[in-house]
């Protein structure tokens, strides 16, 4: 059988507002655009895309343990079927702060990409530092929401290990 191909599209906090916060710097495409967008892709590239979004850096860890199906949401109806080969993150504000996001991303040992819609290092100092570029497999950003687009693309994807099945 050919390896299973899921993979996680996880949005940290506040990037539910994407299109209204601070349009000149996020751009005006919605969060359900860039999801939509991104099923859209996922159907053509013939994987399977799961999307998550939350504004608490724990609901954040819980969902990447599932992700490799351990965890409190393990038992509550995740399975091996929802174990994803690949996680994309942007991490929104969590990207300069979050130890126990990282640590979760080590955690479960799946490979990820992280993005940013804005150019970070073009902004406030403490924008540059990243609690996860140093273990991404790639680092996207300033693409605006294109950077959704590049980071699930098939060339990037191939640079990532599948779950066999
Ligand atoms: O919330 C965000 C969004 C962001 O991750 C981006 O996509 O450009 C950049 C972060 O610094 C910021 O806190």
């Amino acid at each position: 059988m050919p390896p299973r191909r899921r993979i996680l599209l996880i949005n940290g906090p506040n990037l539910n507002l994407l299109g209204l916060r601070e349009p000149h710097i996020y751009g005006s495409a919605t969060l359900a655009d860039v999801e939509s967008q991104a099923q859209v892709q996922a159907q053509e590239l013939g994987f399977t895309l799961d999307t998550f979004q939350s504004n608490h850096e724990g609901a954040i860890v819980d969902r990447i343990q599932a992700a490799a199906g351990r965890g409190p949401l393990a038992k509550e109806g995740y399975t091996d079927a929802d174990k994803v080969s690949a996680i994309v993150i942007n991490p929104g504000g969590l990207t300069h702060t979050s130890v126990i996001v990282r640590d979760a991303l080590l955690g479960v040992d799946i490979p990820f990409i992280e993005i940013h819609v804005s150019n970070v290092h073009a902004r406030e100092p403490w924008r540059h530092h990243s609690y996860f570029s140093d273990k991404a497999v790639a680092v996207i950003c300033g693409l605006g929401v294109y950077g959704y687009t590049a980071a699930l693309d098939p060339l990037d994807l191939n640079a990532l290990h599948t779950i066999p099945q």
